[in-house]
């Protein structure tokens, strides 16, 4: 990467993008860009859109209408040998896409970098060894998935997904199923990789606290359409009304009662079942 940031260049361009499932209409003429070295949150409620804009960003889905462009590919009307290129240039941390259980920690990790590239085992691990470290993850090298925590799992799937370096990482759900201060931590580490890793991060997200803390932009879903794409400053002075809705529900969310969302958590991890070790750090 190189050492020249030039903030306004467009990593990813979103234009007139509109995707069917059947006859249903589910993302409706979006369009928006995603500029070199920001952190660009998709948000939106649950059924809005946001896994099927990233599964469409990613050439996974192809659109009825429109198009993606990102880092100069037009990813909707790209062959397959031109995403395969593109997508090794791309880290990606999805929801589903967990650690494979048979595969200690450093052996997720360095699992791209043996697929994808001719390096020797000692550049591998050296390599590998440094994502690790960035997710105070070091020192864990030989543990399997199951004795990990929630949040070493997360931080894990992100050591992997950056293990290569890439110039842009799609984050998919990151808070989903952690605590409130594991989700907090994680953000500082996503807004460390773009700190130190000069790269372009989209993270698609319903947790607003999370959006706000990490986002340079944001682009908000309703219904498949585009209902503001701003900086944190601009959606939270927006006077649309959905974007007001969305805000508010943070705001009757914040006044939980700690104490019973204290005993909430305890109740959780007293029901949850025991998974021999666990560290944390
Ligand atoms: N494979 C599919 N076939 C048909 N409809 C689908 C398919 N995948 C998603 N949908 C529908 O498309 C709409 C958007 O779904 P999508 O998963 O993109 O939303 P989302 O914002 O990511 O939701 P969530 O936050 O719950 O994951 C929903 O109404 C969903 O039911």
């Amino acid at each position: 990467m190189g050492n020249l940031v030039d903030n306004n260049e467009t990593v990813i361009s979103v234009n007139q993008l509109s995707t069917h499932y059947g006859e249903r209409l589910i993302l409706d003429q979006l369009d928006f860009s995603v500029r070199r070295g920001e952190i660009m949150v998709i948000m939106g409620a649950s059924g809005s859109g946001k896994s099927t804009l990233l599964r469409t960003m990613l050439g996974l889905n192809r659109p009825t209408n429109g198009e993606v462009n990102i880092l100069g590919t037009n990813v909707s009307k790209a062959k397959q040998n031109e995403l395969y290129r593109l997508r090794r240039q791309i880290g990606v941390a999805f929801q589903g896409g967990a650690l494979f259980g048979n595969l200690s920690l450093i052996d997720n990790v360095q699992l791209p970098l043996k697929e994808h590239t001719n390096l020797d085992e000692n550049t591998i691990r050296i390599m590998s060894r440094m994502k690790l470290d960035m997710m105070n993850l070091s020192g864990f090298d030989s543990l399997m998935p199951s004795e990990l925590s929630g949040g070493m799992v997360k931080r894990a799937a992100l050591a992997r997904a950056v293990v290569m370096d890439p110039h842009l990482l799609f984050f998919d759900e990151p808070s989903a199923g952690l605590d409130p201060v594991v989700a907090a931590e994680l953000d500082e580490h996503i807004l460390e990789l773009k700190k130190a890793m000069d790269m372009t991060i989209v993270v698609v997200t319903h947790e607003l606290d999370s959006a706000l803390r990490i986002a340079d932009r944001l682009t908000v879903l309703d219904q498949g359409k585009m209902v503001i794409c701003g900086t944190v400053d601009e959606v939270k002075q927006s006077d649309n009304q959905q974007v007001q809705n969305l805000l508010n529900r943070r705001a009757s969310r914040a006044a939980v009662d700690p104490e019973e969302y204290l005993e909430m958590l305890t109740r959780v991890q007293a029901a949850r079942p025991h998974r021999g070790h666990r560290y944390d750090r």
